[in-house]
């Protein structure tokens, strides 16, 4: 028996459509009836399950949490699924699953605080699958595709989704139907889709199609900047102080991206100092969020911190994003460290889709679907529906007829196949 199938009761699942089911792990199950979740109310998830149902306590509150953890003592004498959020027979047992780590008789609330005191409530997912992750694709993917699987991906919640980039369609042939796919999601609601400019060319085609809001993209290692965009670092910053001065007479938000922050693939490791260079230069220029891109997915915690702090030095935490490539597995680790140090934007790529062309071997950036299912243990919100965001993941995943680089996907479709056994 798979560790996952203990807590969920999966001789009581009901039959509903894999999605559906799947649906009713989010965090939301454990919410408190007729109330908007404020993040305060929700923070381990597993306080919020009592018996009660209710989620009215504070992270700032030991005093409160141990009476919680006293009555999930009690509760937990019944077995694990009897901690569940008053829906025995159902998979929202898993929600507890995920914070059950934190309900396991010992007091956690001194070491709680000292470990989560500076992480963020809320967290804007970058969700950059359809430029990142189809930029690297060997096939290349049908316009329509793309706009099916933005509009999944918008329809998830994700409040930002990079749809594309208006670059050089013979650097990048995957992206060279970026006017088409700009024309048919531009005028998405309640979503910001920012798109790839390399230049002022790029940037006048991208506002041309109709994009409100763009990013540049820099590296730390020079190396790497002159295969990526065939020029220096000093160039690729006159390049785009054309573009967010340009930018900035429109009025279109500029997001700066520096990449190799950790490791080059020609160069090897990059210093903290030369990333935070590149950081500081691109905040000065305008761009409103500088995010952080470990390209090739070599970084640890251990070398994430030092390029944090030195970045940090320089450029205003709440302007910073982390984008992590998980070649190494060490992608959750990363963000987790990063959220620990104040950053509260982390871009990810649905079902892991993407790699890195100058890299042999890299894969492509953290899953979205594990980003989100991490947050949701640790009671960060994001707005994500992850019923809607594994559709979205099993939409693309099909169509490149592969399973998801999502671990989180993976083991929730493991006990779909395994419940349908029974
Ligand atoms: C920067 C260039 C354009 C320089 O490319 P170049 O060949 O040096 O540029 P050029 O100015 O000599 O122009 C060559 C041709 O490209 C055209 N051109 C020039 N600009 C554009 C444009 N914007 N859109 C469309 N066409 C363009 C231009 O008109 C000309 O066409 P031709 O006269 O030969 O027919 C090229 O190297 C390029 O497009 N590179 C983009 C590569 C790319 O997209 N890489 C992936 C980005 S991912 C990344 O950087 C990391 C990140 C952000 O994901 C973070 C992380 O993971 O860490």
């Amino acid at each position: 028996m798979s560790s996952l199938e203990e807590p969920i009761g999966l001789d009581k699942l009901p039959s509903l459509s894999n999605i559906d089911r799947l649906y009713s792990f989010q965090s939301s199950a454990c919410r408190p009836i007729g109330e908007d979740m404020g993040m305060g109310n929700c923070w381990i998830e597993g306080r919020s399950c009592s018996s009660s149902n209710s989620c009215n306590e504070d992270f700032d509150e030991p005093v409160t949490w141990r009476r919680k953890r006293n009555s999930l003592e009690r509760t937990s004498s019944l077995g694990r699924g009897s901690m569940a959020c008053g829906h025995m027979g159902d998979l929202r047992y898993f929600s507890n699953y995920q914070s059950r780590s934190y309900c396991n008789g010992h007091d956690t609330g001194e070491s709680k605080y000292k470990l989560f005191k500076d992480m963020p409530r809320y967290v804007k997912i970058v969700e950059v699958g359809p430029r990142d992750g189809l930029q690297n694709e060997k096939t290349i993917v049908p316009t329509s595709v793309k706009i099916k699987l933005i509009r999944k991906l918008v329809s998830a919640g994700l409040p930002v989704v990079e749809a594309t980039s208006f670059v050089s369609p013979k650097w990048v042939p995957q992206l060279a139907d970026a006017k088409d796919v700009m024309n048919a999601v531009k005028d998405l609601e309640g979503v910001r889709l920012p798109v790839l400019t390399p230049n002022l060319k790029g940037f006048e085609a991208a506002v041309a199609a109709g994009a409100k809001e763009v990013a540049v993209f820099a590296s730390a290692s020079e190396s790497f900047s002159k295969s990526n965009i065939n020029c220096t670092i000093e160039e690729s910053l006159a390049r785009y102080r054309a573009v967010t001065s340009a930018a900035k007479k429109l009025s279109i938000p500029v997001r700066g991206y520096v990449s190799c922050v950790v490791g080059c693939p020609v160069e090897g490791s990059v210093s903290p100092s030369k990333v935070a260079y590149v950081a500081k230069e691109l905040h000065n220029m305008g761009c409103f969020e500088i995010s952080l891109g470990d390209t090739i997915g070599v970084a640890t915690p251990g070398n994430v911190l030092p390029m944090l702090e030195a970045v940090m030095a320089v450029v205003p935490v709440g302007k910073l994003a982390v984008h992590f490539h998980d070649t190494y597995g060490q992608s959750l680790p990363n963000i987790l460290l990063s959220l620990q140090m104040g950053i509260s934007t982390v871009d990810s790529s649905i079902s892991g889709l993407g790699g890195c062309p100058y890299a042999k071997g890299a894969t492509g950036n953290v899953a979205t679907e594990d980003v989100v299912y991490m947050l949701n243990g640790l009671g960060v919100k994001t707005n994500v529906d992850f019923g809607k965001l594994l559709a979205a993941g099993e939409y693309i995943n099909a169509y490149l007829g592969r399973s998801s680089g999502s671990k989180t996907a993976a083991a929730l479709s493991n006990i779909t196949a395994d419940a349908s056994k029974i």
